[in-house]
């Protein structure tokens, strides 16, 4: 597709999406906002974007498809302000907020004024911030929510999903209540429990001072999110108040049985809690990406000796595989370490696998 593509907010997000919608729509142009003038000329450095806009309303003005992809709080605010700017009449302009309700609210004047405003939600990311971290192939099989307004036109709906092929990601249209109580529960609530976690461990740490290097391992990775960026999971909670409020008290009740259980020595009880949870998580599906994206992780035993994570890399360095993380979990003791490598796919995880059966003899575990 021909035409202008503003980005504002070039994080994660938007620069995943600049990437998407110029490897998909290498005609179009790219244009980029963003107040940190800063991340703006590395996104134009990194090749990221076309061209940057230094207001927002110039960018705006020129542009035939607008997306937000900034913290929701000021995507609020800037509807507020393209409802005042010259907008094109057939502009389409979408979000990529975490939250839905308070947002589409805010675009009641944009459809007042017969602009197009279209909610979006790409339903993948990670911890990370920042135009460094964008990749072309964050949403790849990913769920991308859309909340179009009250009868919103099929036809632009179409229009925008032509212009977010590249993302390769699964687009499901969902009312915004709907959004907001299925994304409380699946991914705002786990970065409250999270981040109260985190807090419990602190508060320990201060009377066990091994805590920290125990806690590196299982701990750690069930805690990931916890080092997202505060200041977008600030705005998400209080835009997402009333469900997130719900679930917590809900969670309280049942601490409050946990509590009960576990006092009275109930073994059925505590059998069951666990078991039923099992059940019900081993029946997630594996292979679809869900809101909170997974990390493919290879442990691998390794002898501890210098110069053991240049020779694994550089292996797969040599079958071009690339990984996101490495990390090595110092919880024991003894003459082996784990090394932890991360990768982005489940294919990328299986060759390397493959490759360091072929070249080590080092012993490997998949989760
Ligand atoms: N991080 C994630 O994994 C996901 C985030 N989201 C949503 O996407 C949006 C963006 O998130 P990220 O890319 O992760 O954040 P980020 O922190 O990486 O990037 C946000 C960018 O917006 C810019 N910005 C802030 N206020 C602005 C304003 N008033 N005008 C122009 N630029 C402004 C910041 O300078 C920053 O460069 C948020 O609404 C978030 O809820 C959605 C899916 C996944
Ligand atoms: O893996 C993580 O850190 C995430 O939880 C990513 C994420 C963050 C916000 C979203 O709205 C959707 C996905």
């Amino acid at each position: 597709m021909e035409g202008n593509v503003l980005i504002i907010g070039l994080g994660l997000i938007g620069g995943s999406l600049a990437l998407c919608i110029k490897d998909e729509h290498p005609e179009a142009a790219i244009i980029g906002f963003d107040v940190n003038h800063k991340e703006l000329r590395l996104a134009k450095t990194l090749g990221v974007i076309d061209e940057m806009s230094m207001t927002l309303e110039q960018g705006a003005e020129k542009a035939d498809l607008i997306i937000l992809s900034t913290p929701v709080t000021q995507t609020e605010k800037i509807l507020e302000i393209l409802n005042n700017a010259d907008l094109k009449s057939n502009v389409i302009i979408t979000d990529t907020g975490s939250t839905k309700e308070q947002i589409m609210e805010a675009s009641m004047p944009l459809k007042a004024k017969g602009l197009r405003f279209i909610g979006g939600h790409p339903m993948a990311g990670s911890h990370k911030s920042g135009v460094t971290a964008a990749k072309k192939i964050l949403f790849e099989n990913a769920f991308y929510m859309l909340t179009p307004l009250d009868g919103g036109d099929d036809h632009d709906i179409e229009i925008l999903k032509k212009w977010l092929k590249g993302t390769r990601a699964k687009f499901l249209i969902v009312r915004p209540e709907e959004h907001d109580e299925l994304t409380g529960m699946i991914s705002h609530f786990p970065h409250v429990i999270a981040a109260s976690l985190v807090h419990q461990a602190k508060g320990s740490s201060r009377d066990h001072p091994y805590l920290r290097r125990l806690a590196a391992g299982g701990f750690r990775d069930i805690t990931r999110i916890a080092s997202s960026n505060p200041v977008m999971w600030k705005d998400i909670t209080l835009q997402n108040k009333k469900v997130l409020m719900d679930i917590m008290v809900k969670w309280k009740v049942e601490m409050e049985e946990v509590i009960s259980m576990i006092s009275d020595n109930d073994s059925e009880r505590i059998y069951n809690y666990f078991n039923e949870a099992k059940i019900f998580r081993d029946e997630l599906p594996v292979l679809e990406k869900g809101a909170i994206p997974a990390f493919y992780d290879l442990y691998i035993d390794v002898p501890d000796y210098p110069g053991v994570i240049s020779e694994v890399t550089a292996y797969l360095a040599e079958e071009r595989i690339s990984l996101t993380n490495i990390r090595i979990l110092e919880t024991r003791e003894d003459l082996y370490g784990v090394l932890v490598i991360s990768f982005q796919t489940m294919e990328d995880r299986e060759k390397a696998a493959e490759c360091l059966k072929e070249k080590t003899d080092y012993d490997l575990f998949l989760e």
